[in-house]
């Protein structure tokens, strides 16, 4: 960014989003194999709203995620979390940020195996610095609003598809996150439970005013959405409601 003026534009739209990228770019490169997925992606995600992230496979779309989160380095461009510039942070600050301002939900829930459902959605609390009566607390309330309130000593293992998946919406928002990433979250489940978990995080992030940006095959879900983008061929648009 050479231009003051342009960095100071960036910067105060960056503070009117709770996640904003620019000039967004990803080339992979492992020896001489590099692959360009995406150059030059713009996106401003403001408090409260849900975005749906349609594309081929391929396309680029946990790529895209992955970078908003924190979780690999961009390219080229920049990405902003609750105003902040994550190329500015050190690694640790990065991690603290990623945990206090975002929560993730995968198509698989990567719950921790020997830990009970409770325990897996304390885990963020405790890892912010609150205590475990907190931790406890926060946990137990957002269980049950996803409808485990029976199952809070049982372990993944012990828990249905939809109920880990679930748990793994619970563990997202317990943090009370400013924005909720979700790779296909509901990918792996039949039809009725994802309309189920679907229908649970849009009310919840309603609920706490989280955003919410969601990547997903499932175009009658993403038109639930307040906008839907669609990746194709490395760039980003945004789709009319009757392209959706
Ligand atoms: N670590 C990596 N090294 C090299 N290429 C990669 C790497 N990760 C992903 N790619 C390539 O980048 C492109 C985008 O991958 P990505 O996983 O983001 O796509 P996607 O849109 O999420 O696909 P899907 O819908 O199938 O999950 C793909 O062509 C993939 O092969």
């Amino acid at each position: 960014m050479s231009n003051p003026v342009d960095a100071m534009q960036m910067d105060q739209a960056a503070a009117e989003s709770v996640l904003m990228c620019q000039g967004l770019g990803m080339t992979y490169a492992e020896g001489k194999l590099r692959t360009p997925v995406f150059d030059g992606l713009d996106l401003a995600v403001r408090k409260g709203e849900t975005v749906a992230i349609l594309g081929a496979s391929g396309a680029g779309k946990s790529t895209l995620l992955h970078l908003l989160g924190g979780l690999d380095t961009p390219t080229a461009g920049e990405v902003f979390v609750a105003g902040q510039r994550m190329s500015a942070l050190s690694d640790k600050a990065r991690g603290t940020l990623r945990n206090h301002a975002l929560g993730f939900v995968y198509q698989f829930h990567h719950l921790l195996p020997e830990f009970t459902a409770l325990e897996n959605v304390m885990l963020p609390v405790l890892l912010g610095g609150a205590d475990v009566a907190e931790g406890r607390r926060r946990a137990t309330g957002l269980l049950e609003a996803v409808g485990l309130s029976h199952r809070l000593q049982h372990k993944p293992g012990e828990l249905s598809g939809g109920e880990r998946q679930r748990a793994a919406v619970a563990r997202a928002l317990v943090n009370r996150p400013a924005c909720v990433l979700g790779d296909e979250p509901t990918g792996n489940l039949d039809e009725k439970t994802a309309s189920i978990v679907f229908d649970l995080m849009l009310g919840l992030n309603r609920e706490q005013g989280t955003s919410l940006v969601l990547v997903t095959h499932d175009r009658r879900l993403a038109r639930r959405l307040d906008r839907v983008m669609e990746l194709h061929e490395g760039k980003l648009r945004q789709l009319a409601r009757d392209e959706v």
